[in-house]
């Protein structure tokens, strides 16, 4: 999970409150004192974390007109994550595209915070749901800009402009943007150089660069490694130009990510995706409550039931409300949607999503603790081979009374589903490191090779 230092420190500090017997001053002011500690340790900038426990506090004072039986700890949980979402919730909403409406998006950020592979990444998104994408390369700074863009642009399939003679950044973008605005594009992204904010001479191309092409809105790309300056780089961006939305790169590596809530005061711009890695399909639209729910460890429903919209096909939703409403709902219909979650790579976030809204349920539910790994258990049996049914577990039971030499052809006949089994519950041990599961998956592949028949 993105920043999961920070993550599991303020989890960590929550759910230390819900433990205290007693729920004293002593007891808010320490967890309010470990949440301020665990934001500045993620390099979040000192003022909004001073005016974030002061407003947590305030909301704490109303506390006392609170209707009795109200959960206390619950309702200072709620106001941690509350004012962090607000902290992540500019006034300013994100700009929305139409399709069929020819839009511009400019790109711009420092030297190397990833704008070409963002450029790249939100084209493919785009271009995904169906909309007519170009990419224009501004780029003249950086020798090799134009090479990457063009190779990029090639591998995904969207057209590009740029030139290899033209070193005027402001007569390419003018020109890209103009020819594909005759072709009537649905969106048209352009990349620009990258600068800092003491290049005086480069702000000033920057801001030539928008005054030609008139964005619908420019994105500023920021890397999350660079921590506290953040704020003062962000700012001078936002002086220059019309920055009107957030981006947020390499949230897969160490970086502390703090620095996201300082780009957001600084540009009072929303964040509307994070980079996750240098692949394109390493990058997820951004929700501000989703993120700090997650944060805190309190469990992310909406953001689960719109991975499940996004996986599950289209055409199944209809018949599959059908039979749910009719209580006929099985594993076996299932699959199609745990198929669809893996097809689109959002299984990690799906677990994760289960497993918070697990922890969410601790204080209702008494079996709670084993939940989490109950739910990556049942995950893991039904995700990874594909073929898991209720059905299997009888087959389990008769397959051991079966003789040896049969077993031993069965083996060598079915290897390579063995194989590919005892791949996937590597793959799925790395990705979810918990002993149960490691456990499970240790006696799930030996059964595998003693018993392969009992997958055809
Ligand atoms: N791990 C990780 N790497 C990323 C991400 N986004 C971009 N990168 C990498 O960061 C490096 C720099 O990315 P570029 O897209 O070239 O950055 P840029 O801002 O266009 O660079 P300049 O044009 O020099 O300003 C590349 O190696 C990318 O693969 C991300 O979300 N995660």
């Amino acid at each position: 999970m993105v920043l999961g230092d920070l993550g599991s420190k303020l989890s960590a500090t929550l759910q230390k409150l819900s433990r205290t017997t007693v729920l004293s001053d002593e007891a808010i002011d320490e967890c309010l004192k470990d949440v301020a500690k665990a934001l500045l340790e993620a390099d979040v900038n000192v003022r909004y974390v001073s005016e974030l426990r002061s407003a947590i506090r305030n909301q704490l004072r109303l506390d006392e007109a609170l209707a009795a039986g109200t959960n206390r700890r619950r309702f200072i949980q709620q106001c941690v994550c509350n004012e962090l979402s607000k902290l992540l919730t500019p006034d300013r909403k994100p700009i929305k595209f139409q399709k069929g409406k020819c839009s511009v998006v400019m790109f711009v950020g420092l030297q190397g915070s990833g704008k070409t592979t963002t450029c790249t990444k939100f084209a493919v998104h785009y271009q995904r749901k169906g909309w007519k994408v170009a990419l224009v390369c501004a780029d003249t700074f950086r020798a090799g800009a134009f090479d990457q863009l063009k190779q990029n642009a090639t591998k995904v399939r969207i057209p590009f402009y740029g030139s290899y003679t033209e070193t005027d950044p402001v007569v390419i973008a003018s020109e890209g943007v103009a020819a594909f605005r005759k072709d009537k594009y649905d969106l048209i992204i352009v990349d620009t150089s990258g600068r800092h904010k003491q290049e005086t001479a480069l702000f000033e191309e920057m801001q030539q660069v928008e005054e030609v092409v008139s964005p619908d809105d420019v994105v500023f790309v920021m890397d999350s490694h660079i921590g506290q300056a953040c704020y003062d780089q962000a700012k001078a961006f936002a002086d220059a130009v019309k920055v009107g939305s957030v981006i947020i790169t390499k949230l897969d590596g160490h970086a502390k990510g703090g620095g996201a809530l300082s780009a957001v005061a600084a540009t009072n711009s929303p964040v509307i995706f994070i980079g996750t890695g240098e692949h394109f399909d390493d990058f997820e639209p951004f929700s501000a409550e989703s993120f700090v729910s997650r944060l805190c460890g309190l469990g992310d429903i909406s953001g689960l039931v719109s991975t499940i919209n996004e996986a599950m096909p289209l055409d199944k939703q209809p018949e599959l409300m059908g039979r749910l409403s009719k209580g006929m709902f099985t594993l076996r219909d299932s699959r199609p949607w745990q198929r669809g979650v893996f097809a689109i790579h959002h299984m990690y976030l799906y677990t994760e999503s289960f497993s918070c809204a697990a922890v969410s349920v601790r204080a209702s539910f008494p079996f709670q603790y084993h939940l989490r790994h109950l739910l990556h258990l049942f995950l893991c049996l039904c995700l990874v081979p594909g073929q898991f049914t209720l059905t299997m577990w009888y087959r389990y039971i008769y397959g051991v009374s079966m003789s040896i030499r049969r077993r031993v052809v069965q083996i060598i006949v079915s290897w390579k589903t063995c194989l590919i089994s005892s791949l996937s519950f590597c793959i799925l041990t790395v990705l979810l490191p918990s002993p149960i599961i490691q456990v499970c998956c240790v006696v799930h592949v030996v059964l595998h090779l003693l018993f392969p028949h009992l997958w055809h």
